[in-house]
């Protein structure tokens, strides 16, 4: 197999393979510590001799061969950009991957950097990243030649008061900037106490024995437990557990014992402030002032904060490394942290002040107003870091949030994808401008693959190993489809949208349609720079690490060794005996027909042989073709369930807006109606008055007065007319005098009567709301005259004169 010949700009990452050596059974359990008479785990892994053209003589290749206890017999060849064996220190691998490289680009060419490790649970990627109690990992090393090749450049935060204003404003994420002794005092400061809450315990609880893999809980955090308790931390010890013989002596010489008092001072298992015994007293006892050396002392927030660590893993050293920076210019250092946890970004840095904070809120991923071509993680929290040890003290406060809990393959073992950022922003020196550029170090810690029978995990811890797997094997169809497409001529289209982790990845390493449509105005970015360690353990779990190696390696050859099978041995016996039998009658044997049967014999033989391994290829095609069928049955299951909730919510979308809609309606409806109502009654109202008009009998008000005066004077003056007719009776005859005259009240009666009627009409008037008419005009301008109705009792009381007056 040739070495793929890739240049850096041609494939997105550089994969480097790094072996992890085995555990040592002193300090970690392995079923061959537990039971000695298990024979030793088999090593499937087998690094090729370097080739003779090789840069630097570094071997490139491993092939890995199924355990004899494996169904797969297909021997596979992998190709990296160098393999680093078991005996690979931290400073091998910072040296010898390209990290440096990484780091001159941030720093000299304004172009981001990106360091990943890759591999199986267990397998070594936070001791690669973050490193172990004595030693510092690629993290640490690459904070310290940052500040070590900057030197005096670098701004401090407290030096200048309106650096940290200067950065906000220049900054496109939306991010709340901090000085890091700010920073660091709130977290160590007062509220020590409340800390005792922070959201760092992962779900495992400690001592809780029942649970399989409740072995060690808490952060992900070497430097941190051992910075607090040196040598103390059985989490320390755990990670120590496997290293290597130089390693431990290293650590001997790097750490301090504790005294027996410190050790049970505080419980081991957890950070200082997860324990909630502790007190302020003990936090300074912890980071006391146990300075071994002077020129490493921390620049530390100002209250009750721990002086410094009290060991800080020194090892491997890196003065003799640097890379060149910009003399003319000045620079600020921000630090960031946030993981991927379930899919989701959480802030490492953002701790909760008080009780209601604790619930994370997920942060997004998205292009802002001030970087419309480009995601960035929105709202995070940014610390100024004016030295290393800060920015060594912010590292380890976020990792004490991140989520670890104990599996059956890794007693502290990362439950999400650990983002540490280092941001580089750089100005002319002097310049107080918001005129910032520069570029951004990632370094991710990816959580381990895992199978659930080897970790042994349940519940929460389950679920969360499914994220992980789901969010890996998105990740390795990247890698896939973007070394595939190293071949082809046609542009390869690599699905990163899937999920958070391979957004976060892959979604800057491409321009974005916005970025090509506005790349002749805007400021160009340099492509990202990638580095990916794979990191594999030979005596782990053959198929999860052959699977990571499929995905990641930079090219595979499938061979598959000629191994007698049964049916080969039977034919050679069967030819063996028939060889016997090929003799002639006189027990010579023919030498022609033996010649032509040893040649046919060697055909069969070469044809099975080829045929039996052409089924072993196809069988291994098959196993491979059946994964991809399985993740494709998941994806497309993933994908219906996704259908099905966008249907179920778009068909709630659409009963709402119908509801809305319906409720819209009806309230116009019955608008409508009561206009429709309003209009009929006014119209009822008119006719009624006309009718009332029609009926009524039209008087004056004043007339009416008149009337009743008028009724009035006319009864008076019949009253004084029958007063003269009775004496005029009475002045008459005695005969003439018998007649009874009429009865006097009769006409009283009558005009009360009359009284009444008037009285009537006009109550009648009123309860018909009638307001009082203007009279009726004739036709020619004038009033009608008044039609006034006399009963017949006045008629009949008059006499003939005044009859005829009236009349
Ligand atoms: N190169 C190495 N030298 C010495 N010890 C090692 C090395 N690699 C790994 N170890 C040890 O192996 C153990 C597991 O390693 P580590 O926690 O780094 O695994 P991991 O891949 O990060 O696992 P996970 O994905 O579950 O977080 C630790 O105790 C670590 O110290």
């Amino acid at each position: 197999m040739d070495y793929p010949a890739r240049s850096p700009s041609a494939s997105l990452f550089q994969v480097y393979l790094r072996l992890r050596p085995p555990p040592s059974p002193l300090v970690q359990l392995t079923p061959q510590s537990l039971y000695p008479s298990l024979p030793p785990p088999e090593r499937y892994l087998t690094v090729e001799p370097p080739l003779q053209d090789g840069q630097d003589n570094s071997p490139t290749h491993i092939t890995i061969h199924p355990p004899s206890d494996s169904r797969k017999r297909a021997v596979e060849k992998f190709a990296f950009t160098k393999v680093f064996q078991e005996e690979a220190t931290q400073l091998d691998i910072f040296k010898g991957t390209g990290v440096i490289p990484l780091v001159e680009g941030v720093l000299g060419e304004a172009r981001d950097g990106l360091l990943a490790t890759l591999g199986v649970t267990g397998s070594g990627k936070s001791h690669t990243i973050l490193g172990s109690k004595s030693q510092r990992g690629l993290t640490q090393l690459s904070l310290d030649l940052v500040y070590r090749s900057l030197g005096q450049q670098t701004l401090h935060p407290n030096s200048s008061l309106s650096l940290v204003a200067s950065l906000t404003a220049g900054d496109a994420s939306e991010a709340q900037i901090l000085p890091a002794t700010e920073f660091l005092d709130g977290v160590y400061g007062d509220v020590i106490q409340e800390r005792s809450n922070s959201r760092a315990p992962t779900p495992m609880t400690v001592g809780h024995e029942s649970h399989p893999t409740s072995q060690v809980t808490g952060p992900k955090s070497q430097w941190a437990v051992l910075s607090l308790s040196p040598g103390s931390s059985s989490l320390g010890q755990s990670r120590e557990g496997s290293k290597d013989k130089t390693a431990v002596q290293e650590t001997r010489m790097q750490t301090v014992e504790p005294t027996p008092h410190e050790a049970q001072d505080i419980p081991s298992k957890l950070p200082f402030w997860n324990t909630p015994q502790v007190t302020r007293k003990q936090a300074r006892l912890r980071f006391g002032n146990n300075v071994q050396d002077a020129t490493f002392v921390p620049n530390l927030p100002r209250r009750h904060l721990p002086q410094r660590p009290s060991v800080l893993p020194r090892f491997p050293d890196i003065t003799d490394v640097s890379v060149s920076t910009d003399p003319h210019a000045e620079y600020a250092i921000l630090v960031s942290m946030y993981e991927v946890y379930n899919d989701r970004i959480f802030d490492l840095l953002s701790h909760p002040r008080n009780l209601k904070d604790l619930r994370r809120r997920p942060l997004l991923f998205k292009p802002t107003e001030a970087s419309p071509d480009r995601k960035v993680v929105a709202g995070l929290r940014k610390v100024v870091c004016g030295s290393y040890e800060e920015a060594l003290m912010v590292l380890e406060t976020g990792l004490m949030e991140r989520r670890v809990a104990g599996t059956g393959s890794n007693s502290v073992s990362s439950r999400s994808h650990g983002f540490f950022c280092v941001e580089v922003r750089k100005r002319r020196r002097g310049g107080m401008s918001t005129a910032w550029s520069g570029a951004q170090l990632t370094v991710v810690d990816l959580a381990g693959s895992e199978r659930a029978r080897n970790a042994k995990t349940a519940g929460a811890t389950l679920a969360e190993a499914g994220k992980i797997n789901e969010s890996l094997m998105y990740l390795g169809q990247c890698l896939q489809m973007q070394s595939d497409g190293q071949d082809s001529t046609k542009p390869t289209l690599v699905p990163f949208r899937q999920c958070k982790l391979t957004e976060l990845l892959f979604s800057n390493s491409f321009p974005s349609s916005h970025h090509a449509a506005t790349q002749t105005t805007a400021h160009h970015r340099n492509p990202q720079k990638a580095v990916m360690i794979v990191t594999a353990d030979p005596l782990g779990d053959f198929n999860a690490t052959s699977q990571i190696l499929r995905y990641s390696a930079l090219a595979r050859e499938v061979t598959v060794p000629r191994i007698p099978s049964v049916s080969s041995t039977i034919l050679a016996g069967t030819i063996a005996c028939s060889g016997t039998h090929k003799t002639d009658v006189g027990g010579r044997t023919s030498p022609t027909a033996a010649h032509t049967d040893e040649a046919v014999v060697e055909m069969a033989f070469s044809e099975i042989a080829r045929l039996s391994a052409e089924v072993e290829i196809l069988g291994v095609r098959l196993g491979e073709e059946e994964g991809r069928r399985k993740e494709a049955e998941e994806g497309w299951q993933r994908a219906e369930d996704r259908a099905e909730a966008m249907e179920r919510e778009t068909r709630e979308e659409c009963w709402e807006e119908m509801e809305r809609k319906m409720g819209e309606e009806r309230r116009r409806w019955l608008g409508a109606w009561g206009e429709e109502a309003d209009r009929n009654d006014e119209h009822l109202d008119r006719k009624l008055d006309i009718l009332t008009k029609g009926i009524q009998i039209y008087e004056d008000p004043e007339d009416r007065v008149d009337r009743v005066t008028e009724l009035e004077g006319e009864n008076e003056q019949l009253r004084r007319r029958l007063d003269a007719l009775e004496r005029e009776i009475n002045s008459r005859s005695p005969s003439r005098s018998m007649r009874k005259p009429p009865p006097f009240t009769t006409p009283r009666k009558t005009l009360s009567s009359g009284e009444d009627e008037v009285g009537t009409t006009l109550f009648k008037l009123n309860a018909m709301s009638l307001t009082p008419k203007e009279p009726k005009m004739s036709p020619f301008g004038k009033k009608t005259p008044k039609i006034r109705k006399l009963t017949a009792r006045k008629w009949d009381l008059m006499d003939e004169n005044e009859l005829d007056a009236y009349t």
